[in-house]
């Protein structure tokens, strides 16, 4: 395991060559308001943060990341467009491996620049690439948006729209929700008797919820039970897309056969051909580099477009080198009235250093 100081060295040598691209270095405090940011940060983050009191301000939390200090930072006060350096350590409580780091050093890189989105995913990606090339990486690419143009497309209720949209990030759960949804899973009985009004008005409130919160709920099923299913073709085109792990070139293909069925992907899938001819003229490697259906579903719950990470190939114990990802609509919900298009990723140099130390 590297000593602290020595990860310290190497985040600050990689924030340099961020700085030496044109990036400002920003030093976002360590303690933030966690009751108006852990929101954004969706559901495993919000469990897994730090959060104390304060009699003066509030909850505050060890940041979990620097994305949300960051873009806070930058609609308060940034120019534009704008590029942003930082290092420095981010917490988030381990729940299953003792094994693995509560708190752990970033070095990271955002783009806030409105021309041209391909260009900036590129740009993210192209330099943490270059970072990690003494290393045997493999890199997977996907994109959240494909995904969230489709649930948004479908052909159903607002409220199902809106439970898929929230559960993109739980993939089992999708599923689950999908294929009921679809009428794939038979109504209980118990459910059955509910939606028929067959209710036992005299039972005793038991648990949290109140019983104006009840018949909500009640009202919302039977609305939902009235609503058509979704169709098993939308749900197998679904399917398809999240199922689609190949070569970026070989992935645009399939996406370009589903947007047959699917128009309602046609734009985003524009969005990543477009991506891929700007990681080109950056130099990647395009032809070998992954793009799967599904990635980035497990992270960061403000990725709304390009997501990414990299791997060690001889270590994928490790947890990754770098992710990332664009998150348009963080800025838009931390902007009060602005929105800018962003990009970006962070190295960890402490798994850099131990990959070093293990080749
Ligand atoms: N903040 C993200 C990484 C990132 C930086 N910019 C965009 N994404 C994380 O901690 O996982």
């Amino acid at each position: 395991m590297p000593t602290r100081a020595e990860t310290n060295a190497k985040a600050a040598q990689l924030r340099a060559g961020f700085e030496a691209q044109g990036a400002q270095a920003v030093e976002p405090p360590i303690l933030q308001p966690a009751d108006t940011l852990l929101d954004l940060y969706g559901e495993d983050i919000r469990a897994r943060a730090y959060v104390t009191s304060d009699a003066l301000r509030g909850e505050q939390m060890l940041r979990p990341d620097f994305t949300v200090p960051v873009v806070q930072m930058h609609m308060a006060i940034g120019a534009e467009p704008a590029r942003y350096t930082y290092a420095g350590e981010v917490f988030r409580r381990q729940e299953n491996d003792p094994a693995r780091a509560n708190e752990y050093v970033q070095v990271g890189y955002e783009v806030f620049e409105r021309a041209d989105p391909a260009a900036s995913d590129a740009e993210v990606f192209a330099l943490i690439a270059n970072a990690l090339e003494p290393y045997r990486v493999r890199a997977v690419t996907g994109d959240i948006g494909v995904l969230m143009a489709v649930v948004e497309g479908l052909d159903t209720s607002d409220m199902r729209k809106k439970a898929l949209m929230r559960h993109i990030w739980r993939p089992r759960r999708f599923r689950a929700l999908l294929e009921r949804f679809s009428g794939g899973v038979p109504v209980s009985p118990t459910r059955e008797a509910l939606l028929a009004g067959d209710v036992d008005a005299g039972a005793p409130l038991v648990g949290a919820r109140r019983q104006h919160e009840i018949d909500h709920r009640i009202a919302a099923l039977r609305e939902d039970a009235k609503t058509p299913p979704i169709s098993q073709k939308d749900v197998d085109l679904i399917e398809a897309l999240l199922d689609i792990s190949a070569s970026l070139p070989d992935a645009i293909e399939q996406l370009h056969d589903l947007s047959v069925d699917l128009p309602v992907i046609i734009p985003a899938v524009a969005g990543v051909v477009a991506r891929k001819d700007a990681l080109k003229s950056r130099g990647v490697d395009v032809d070998k580099l992954a793009f799967e259906g599904s990635y980035g579903r497990t992270s960061m719950e403000y990725y709304d477009g390009f997501v990414f990470g990299f791997r060690s190939v001889d270590r994928p114990d490790l947890p990754p080198l770098a992710t990332g990802g664009r998150y348009d609509a963080l800025t838009r919900r931390l902007g009060q009235g602005r929105e800018i298009p962003a990009v970006g990723g962070v190295m960890r140099p402490g798994v850099m250093l131990e990959l070093e130390s293990s080749q």
